[in-house]
């Protein structure tokens, strides 16, 4: 028997995205697409501008939108919601839907940094889903809400965890060069980027700086201890679609030569054992010189997998490498969809 789940603001960029990934799960049964009062009661094909490359999967396409509400009759027997929803919209509707007793698994970034949430990527800090219970009583709902990361703190984060727990970590400085989809299908005008490059995504940096040391802390006493390694981010905004490409600096407090972060990093795979549907081998390592590239890289894993190149010792720092994530795949929908596989197989 498949668990039933919904995905609320189904018809956005990133519900589109869940909708792929859900369509035809082994263990979830999509039964619920939820969005604005203004595509309740739509087809799905009628009320969401799809622009994925692959068609609405069949069984999607005539199902009917319902409004963002957990008491509608359309979510009596889900139990698990994936949110889509931009951060002010999730602030106020995820905690409705846990208090109706559902996991809510939320790509928005309104209740990341709440103590009592849990923010995970499983292959990097799966023991902090352990605050589930620490919510439940201080919330006192029988739901809860577990959120993934900002798309570009997965890519660095995956990335940084086995140099950490094998050699520490003193500084780390990321650039980034994030696509456009990013930003939702209309974020960024095309007059602004065609020719051109931001440098500036808002709140994009202050993401990346905290959320990385929530994730790479530790669970004490029921609450996480940052981890306390200097980092720093510079965000941008360049002309691709779908791919967000990272420059990552680190300082590490045991040295540490090119070779060693290579082989740690292509050893690191904790979910192999596991058999959770939507799992890539977190790092794939690309040897050539001018790798990776978003147009080449960006679905390896059927988009899941980090793709890092030019691991290389750097004069100023330890070692610099490049660093490719599927922003919408595994910076968003793939990781919430992850998160809530990893929960099934651990707690249900
Ligand atoms: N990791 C990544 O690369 C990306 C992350 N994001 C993040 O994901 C989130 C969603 O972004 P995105 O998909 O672009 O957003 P969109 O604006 O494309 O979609 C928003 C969704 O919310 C729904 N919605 C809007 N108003 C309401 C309302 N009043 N009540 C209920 N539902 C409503 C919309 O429904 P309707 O169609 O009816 O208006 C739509 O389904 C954001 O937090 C964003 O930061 C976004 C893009 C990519
Ligand atoms: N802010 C990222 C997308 C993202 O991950 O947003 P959020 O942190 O709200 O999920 C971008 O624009 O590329």
């Amino acid at each position: 028997m498949k668990i039933k789940v919904g995905v609320l603001g189904a018809t956005g960029s990133v519900g589109q995205r869940f909708v792929q990934l859900l369509a035809e799960h082994p263990i979830f049964e999509l039964t619920a697409l939820s969005a604005s009062e203004r595509s309740a009661g739509k087809k799905y094909k009628d009320a969401c501008y799809w622009f994925q490359d692959r068609d609405i999967p069949e069984k999607i396409k005539d199902m009917v939108v319902i409004p963002t509400d957990p008491k509608h009759e359309g979510f009596e027997d889900v139990d698990i919601v994936f949110s889509a929803l931009p951060s002010d919209l999730a602030k106020k509707f995820e905690p409705e839907f846990a208090k109706e007793g559902k996991l809510v698994f939320s790509n928005a970034s309104a209740y990341r940094m709440e103590e009592d949430v849990p923010l995970v990527i499983p292959e990097v800090n799966a023991d902090h889903l352990e605050l589930i219970e620490i919510q439940r009583e201080q919330r006192g709902w029988d739901g809860a809400i577990i959120t993934n990361p900002n798309c570009s703190t997965i890519c660095a984060v995956i990335t940084l965890k086995p140099i950490m727990d094998k050699f520490g970590l003193e500084s780390v400085i990321i650039t980034t060069m994030q696509a456009v989809s990013g930003a939702g299908y209309n974020g960024v005008p095309s007059m602004a980027i065609l020719d051109n490059l931001i440098p500036f995504i808002k709140n994009e940096e202050e993401k990346m700086q905290t959320e990385s040391l929530k994730l790479l802390g530790t669970l004490k006493d029921d609450k996480v201890e940052f981890a306390n390694f200097k980092i720093s981010a510079s965000c941008n905004r360049v002309a691709v679609i779908d791919g967000h490409t990272e420059s990552i600096f680190v300082k590490t407090k045991e040295r540490a030569e090119p070779e060693e972060i290579k082989e740690v990093m292509d050893k690191f795979d904790p979910l192999k054992d596991l058999n959770l549907p939507t799992y890539a081998k977190p790092i794939v390592i690309r040897e050539e010189v001018d790798r990776p590239q978003p147009r080449l890289d960006r679905n390896e894993g059927n988009g899941m997998s980090i793709v890092v190149g030019r691991i290389r010792k750097d004069p100023i720092f330890d070692v610099k490498y490049s660093a490719l994530e599927h922003n919408t795949i595994r910076g968003a929908a793939g990781a919430s969809v992850l998160n809530a596989e990893y929960f099934v197989k651990k707690y249900w």
